[in-house]
């Protein structure tokens, strides 16, 4: 099978993108993470899955700083990011999308993007109008093009389908040159066309960039994934490939069975 990029930069001596090591979170009694050790390597794209509750987005919130772990490590790109705040992440080219949308329902698709490059980008924020050849704005265009939405590009967001508006979400995500990005349920809400659009976006993104993706639809999940993780009440409880994921009996069992919400 040919190598993928995750299996070359990992072979040479690229640290990995993501390494938690016994990582714990509790709310109060609540263990809603529990001893929580598993590694992502630099380009790999890696879905977790699991039932309401198993702890996925807590499991983001603690990769990304919006939550410290009670206990355990978080090491991102080699560096102990445990005990940093978000924007320190986020200036190690760390990204995430949320469940809910946060975009400007008053601005252009564009602007959006703009506004977002700008926003990770070092220089000085300023007010006056962007002329047509800034950096920011040609890569403002390119994520345009690479989440689908030329179309749309000065249409107001409040406009957007609900569709297009997660497609934007993922340009946002894409500001500012991301090493990883943890994509937060992208399906959910989506007709089967955007689905498949979804899948031909996530599938088309740059190959040095990782991502973790949270999905409850399985045939998205297993399609743009290298690796699955599944997690059960705060636990990881098997990893492997989409293929063995699939024909797990335990799996099956569990979630396939129709347990997930
Ligand atoms: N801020 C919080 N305070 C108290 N309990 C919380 C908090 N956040 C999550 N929990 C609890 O932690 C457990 C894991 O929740 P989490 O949201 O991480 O699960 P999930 O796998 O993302 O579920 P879903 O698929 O429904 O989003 C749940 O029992 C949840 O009620």
């Amino acid at each position: 099978m040919a190598e993928t990029v995750a299996q070359r930069l990992s072979s040479a001596g690229a640290a990995n993108a993501l390494e938690l090591r016994g990582v714990s979170r509790m709310f109060g009694a609540l263990a809603a993470l529990s001893d929580i050790t598993m590694t992502v390597r630099p380009g790999e794209r890696r879905a977790v899955l699991g039932s309401n509750g198993a702890g996925k987005t807590t499991l983001f919130n603690c990769i990304t700083g919006d939550f410290l772990p009670t206990s355990g490590t978080i090491r991102l790109f080699g560096e102990d990011v445990t005990a940093f705040p978000a924007y320190e992440r986020i200036r190690r080219g760390l990204r995430r999308t949320y469940q809910i949308s946060l975009l400007f329902g008053g601005l252009t698709v564009l602007d959006n993007i703009y506004l977002a490059c700008r926003g990770v980008s070092r220089g000085r924020f300023s007010l006056i109008r962007p002329r047509r050849n800034d950096a920011l704005m040609q890569a403002a265009e390119e994520l345009l093009t690479a989440v689908h939405l030329t179309p749309a590009r000065d249409t107001l967001v409040a406009e957007l389908s609900y569709g297009q508006q997660r497609q934007l979400e993922i340009a946002l995500a894409l500001a500012g040159a991301p090493r990883f990005i943890l994509f937060d349920e992208p399906a959910a809400g989506l007709s089967p066309a955007e689905r498949r659009d979804l899948i031909d976006i996530l599938s088309g993104l740059p190959e040095h960039i990782g991502y973790i993706i949270i999905e409850h639809d399985m045939d998205v999940a297993l399609r743009v994934s290298e690796r699955v993780t599944m997690m059960h009440n705060g636990r990881i409880f098997k990893e492997g490939s989409p293929e063995e994921i699939e024909e797990d009996p335990e799996v099956q069992a569990l979630y396939l069975g129709g347990a997930h919400g």
